[in-house]
């Protein structure tokens, strides 16, 4: 199953570019297809001019961020986020390209008020509007949402909600416990209403680090990382409750780029060395994850704090949106060259996304499951074997297995998540009763059925023998001057009644005292109806 999806959004020619006639590389043929031409001016190219690269989603630069919103796929992953997966949607692309405008929108619209109508919001705020308006739709399930917001720069976890005075960094520490890396005292907030997630997403903005360069004047100069996590508690038919954690990543990459064409030195030059060597380490992983030889073998998450955190991600048990984000001018087509091949390499990374629960709800919901399932088998098969429940009780051929499930233990099938390990393990324990009780009532009737088929067997080798024999008697009869030619009467026969027949003079042959054969044939054409009816053909499936 694949779980890392990649789609594309080119933005518009920006000012600059447009004052420097700096044209555009890239053509849309349609059907998802990016274009790039004027390749033989780029060293390497190998006298190559255009290549055509085909993906399922590409936005052009006329898209709008409601657009993105709409057709990347953004909203399945939160609604597989609600029903318990680990999610992630990240930008990735050059600096420049428009990662930090597709996630969040354009510069400075965090400062100040926030306009909540604005056109300019990027996926995160229309995620948050859309996510409320699922949990709203699902009034049966109680919902608890937790955000934290923080950012890796120069290799260093600042806490946006949270960050000091002296932005101190937090430590990524490996959990036993649930097998990935954590980050230490991240602040995580409550987020009871919608307000409160975009409260969290306003103070994040606005303690990010932001730089300058020649190619962004407002360049993200960190990797940042919003995490809403959803715990969902739902009562099942029996009064169980059942707990599933899932969650959403926003990932705002900062973008990778040339040194000598932002013109980086000092401060600039040393965030530009750590964002380029972070992503070169994701760059590793991706390529490995989605080489097949090389999938099961190491992976370098430990080479930094973005894959240590991204690594559940792209390789456990989570569901990823890639949204490559690339820059239409010529003077980039190096860059874009690399997203899009970068893309397509990590475009065949698979996995089997599964969602995240209490090992002993998932193990109670499996029995549940198998319980549910070995029902309706049994219910099917003692419908198909016209035998009531009672009939199958009282049956002494049939091992105890019924009666067990006519007095279940007794449990307590309060919520779930306050049990004591006590009266959890008590529950497995009756699902697992149930479980085998059930597994031997459904052998038991597949046996029952093995055994009625094979007597229909025998009874039907039998009906054909006797109807041969009545076949013989017709052709003496027939062959008797006395007896009215009849075509065949062995259908007749079985149609008619006992009555119909002894009355008729067909059946009487003076010259071979046929009062004997009429006896014999109303004895055999008496055991064919009664296997017939004996037997129920229809019921045996
Ligand atoms: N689709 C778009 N439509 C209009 N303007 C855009 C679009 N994409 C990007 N821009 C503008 O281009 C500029 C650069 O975009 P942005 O800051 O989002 O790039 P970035 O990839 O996040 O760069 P960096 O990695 O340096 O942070 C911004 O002014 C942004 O508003």
């Amino acid at each position: 199953m694949l779980n890392l999806t990649f789609i594309f959004r080119v933005r518009p020619l920006n000012p600059r570019e447009t004052k420097i006639s700096d044209g555009s590389a890239i053509e849309f043929p349609g059907n998802g297809q990016i274009l790039l031409t004027g390749l033989n001016e780029v060293p390497g190219s190998k006298g190559i001019k255009t290549k055509l690269f085909s993906y399922n989603v590409v936005f052009e630069p006329g898209a709008t961020q409601e657009d993105v919103m709409e057709y990347s796929g953004i909203k399945r992953l939160i609604e597989m986020a609600v029903e318990g997966f680990s999610t992630t949607a990240f930008c990735y692309g050059q600096t420049g390209s428009g990662k930090t405008h597709t996630l969040t929108g354009p510069p400075g619209l965090f400062q100040g008020r926030v306009d909540p109508l604005s056109e300019n919001h990027g996926l995160v705020f229309r995620s948050f509007m859309h996510l409320f308006r699922s949990l709203q739709e699902r009034s049966e399930t109680h919902f608890i949402l937790k955000a934290s917001f923080l950012e890796i720069y120069n290799e260093k976890v600042i806490d946006l909600l949270n960050p000091g005075s002296a932005r101190k960094p937090l430590a990524v520490r490996w959990s036993k416990k649930s097998g990935r890396f954590f980050v230490e005292n991240l602040f995580t907030v409550d987020c009871e209403e919608l307000d409160d997630l975009l409260a969290v997403l306003e103070e994040g903005m606005r303690n990010r680090v932001m730089g300058s360069h020649s190619m962004n004047e407002h360049s993200s100069r960190s990797h940042t990382i919003l995490t809403v996590h959803i715990t969902s508690e739902q009562q099942m038919e029996n009064g169980v409750f059942i707990t599933k954690q899932g969650k959403i990543n926003f990932v705002d990459l900062a973008g990778s780029e040339m040194t000598k064409k932002t013109h980086s030195e000092g401060k600039t030059l040393e965030e530009a060395n750590n964002i380029n060597k972070s992503l070169m380490v994701l760059g590793y992983c991706i390529a490995s994850l989605s080489d097949s030889r090389k999938k099961n073998g190491h992976i370098p998450y430990r080479d930094s704090k973005l894959t240590k955190l991204l690594a559940d991600s792209l390789a456990g048990s989570g569901v990823t949106l890639m949204i490559a984000c690339i820059s239409p001018a010529k003077s980039n087509l190096t860059e874009s060259l690399n997203t899009l091949r970068y893309a397509s390499r990590a475009k065949r990374i698979r996995n089997k996304p599964i969602i995240v629960m209490d090992p002993r709800e998932a193990l109670i919901m499996s029995l549940k499951r198998e319980v549910k399932a070995l029902h309706n088998e049994n219910e099917h098969l003692r419908t198909a074997l016209r035998l009531g429940v009672d009939t199958l009780i009282s049956d002494p051929n049939l091992s105890g297995s019924r009666q067990h499930l006519k007095t279940p233990t007794q449990v307590n099938l309060e919520h779930v998540a306050d049990m004591e390990g006590s009266e959890l393990a008590e529950l497995v324990k009756h699902y697992a009763q149930e479980n085998e009780a059930l597994r031997r009532e459904n052998s038991e009737l597949f046996s029952i059925r093995d055994l009625l088929v094979r007597d229909q067997e025998v009874v039907c080798r039998e009906n054909e023998r006797l109807l041969k024999k009545l076949e013989d008697v017709n052709s003496v009869c027939c062959r008797s001057p006395i007896i009215p030619v009849r075509p065949t009467y062995s259908s007749e026969l079985l149609n008619s009644s006992v009555g119909d027949l002894e009355g008729s003079n067909i059946w009487t042959n003076p010259l071979n005292s046929s009062s004997g054969s009429l006896q014999s044939l109303k004895e055999m054409r008496n055991k064919v109806v009664k296997n017939c009816h004996d037997m129920n053909f229809d019921a045996i499936i």
